[in-house]
């Protein structure tokens, strides 16, 4: 777990605060950009995950392009150094003033979620004499199997192009001047841990690329999102996911022509795990039934458990459970003034007083950017270890 020279380095800290173990990190983006070289496929980082700029330079240096959703996030990547050609702009809600800047940025690409958004950036792009590539982020109606609230490529969800729009799109690109055709593009939600899943994505997109590929549409990338799970319940365990056996799905079931390229969007599964949420036991409530633990840190921190009812490790780090402790059943909250600010009920933990250190382990990944600062919280100062 975490070193005694880490926990050291915790106890000098005002808590709370998210942690970074960046070896982790470097570890984690060194397994996955070995597993997508066996293939040569190519990952884009979707950096709403974490735009920590710590994280980002780690993830900029291996290699990675970047996927971004707002024209902050396609600044953010290319003042950070993402090469501009390898940085994609997907989202459902692109502003004009987004698109302007991104394609004042010469970015690689954009992944356009309807028909009227690709006469928007051809107008766009016609207005700064450019031609923009697009590639058409298409709703594949596949089950993803997670949070129905993270779910996002069923019809019922609003991202991406329905396929009955398609023949409105390949009418509108065969006479639209500014914008060019690159690929196609899917994302169907995130959290995935069945990774039959992405076989069922894979026989789609095929079925699809085959139906602009008669049309005469030569797709140079097929873009199948990101969505790999991590394990929340065993982060010790399962440290890194298993990337060779994502990739291989996608090697196995995937047709492409010789030159087409294969591009991910991995954002959860290269982040969460090296980033904890630290932080103090306020105060210990024992009730008659229950026994709550208030700590410092609440859901203006880490947002996931109020909003998906996910699940978060949580240890004390300053007992040691197998030489002294007793285990406790805890509620384990907040001290927002909400009574969704709970990150765990009856959590089994040992016996914590005031002052403890708790870990929320797992929340490098949609924690720090998902904050808010409700009730007027302080923003954090992160803490690192190479
Ligand atoms: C379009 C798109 N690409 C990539 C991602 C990254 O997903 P994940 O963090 O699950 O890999 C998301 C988020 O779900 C997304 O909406
Ligand atoms: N924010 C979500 C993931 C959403 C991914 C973006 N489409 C989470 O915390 O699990």
């Amino acid at each position: 777990m975490f070193s005694k020279e880490t926990l050291a380095g915790f106890n000098t800290r005002k808590t709370p605060f998210y942690y970074y173990d960046l070896k982790l990190l470097k570890e984690t983006l060194s397994a996955c950009k070995d597993a997508a070289n066996e293939y040569g496929f190519q990952v884009h980082y979707a950096m709403k995950a974490n735009f920590n700029e710590r994280v980002l330079k780690c993830i900029q240096g291996f290699g990675f392009g970047a996927d971004c959703v707002s024209g902050n996030e396609v600044k953010k990547a290319v003042e950070v150094g993402f090469p501009s050609n390898q940085v994609v702009f997907a989202g459902v809600g692109k502003s004009d003033d987004e698109i302007i800047t991104a394609l004042e940025l010469n970015i690689y690409c954009f992944n356009v979620e309807s028909v009227q958004e690709l006469e928007i950036i051809n107008d766009l792009a016609a207005g700064v004499g450019k031609r923009a590539r697009v590639a058409l982020r298409i709703n594949p109606n596949v089950d993803a199997y997670t949070h129905h609230n993270i779910t996002t490529g069923l019809e019922e969800n609003k991202f991406g192009i329905n396929q009955w729009e398609l023949p409105a799109c390949a009418e509108y690109l065969n006479r639209a001047q500014n914008i060019w055709l690159e690929g196609i593009h899917f994302h169907i939600g995130s959290q995935i841990t069945n990774l039959t899943v992405f076989k069922s994505l894979c026989v789609r997109v095929n079925e699809i690329k085959l139906w602009f590929e008669e049309r005469g549409f030569n797709l140079k990338i097929l873009n199948v999102g990101g969505g790999l799970g991590v394990d929340y319940y065993h982060p010790d365990e399962n440290k890194i996911a298993d990337f060779k056996a994502y990739f291989e799905i996608f090697n196995q079931f995937l047709d492409r022509k010789p030159g087409q390229e294969v591009h991910f969007e991995l954002g959860r599964a290269l982040v969460a795990h090296c980033g904890t949420l630290i932080s103090r036991v306020l105060y210990v409530k024992n009730g008659i039934k229950k026994h709550f633990l208030v700590l410092d840190a609440g859901m203006t921190e880490l947002m996931r458990p109020a909003l998906y009812q996910a699940y978060h490790k949580m240890e004390n780090l300053s007992r040691n459970v197998e030489l002294e402790q007793s285990i406790m059943k805890y509620d384990i909250v907040g001290p927002i003034c909400e009574s969704t600010d709970c990150f765990g009920k009856e959590v089994e933990i040992g016996t914590s007083f005031r002052g403890d250190l708790i870990a929320i382990r797992t929340a490098g990944a949609y924690g720090d950017v998902m904050s808010s600062r409700y009730n007027l919280r302080e923003q954090l100062e992160p803490y690192y270890t190479e």
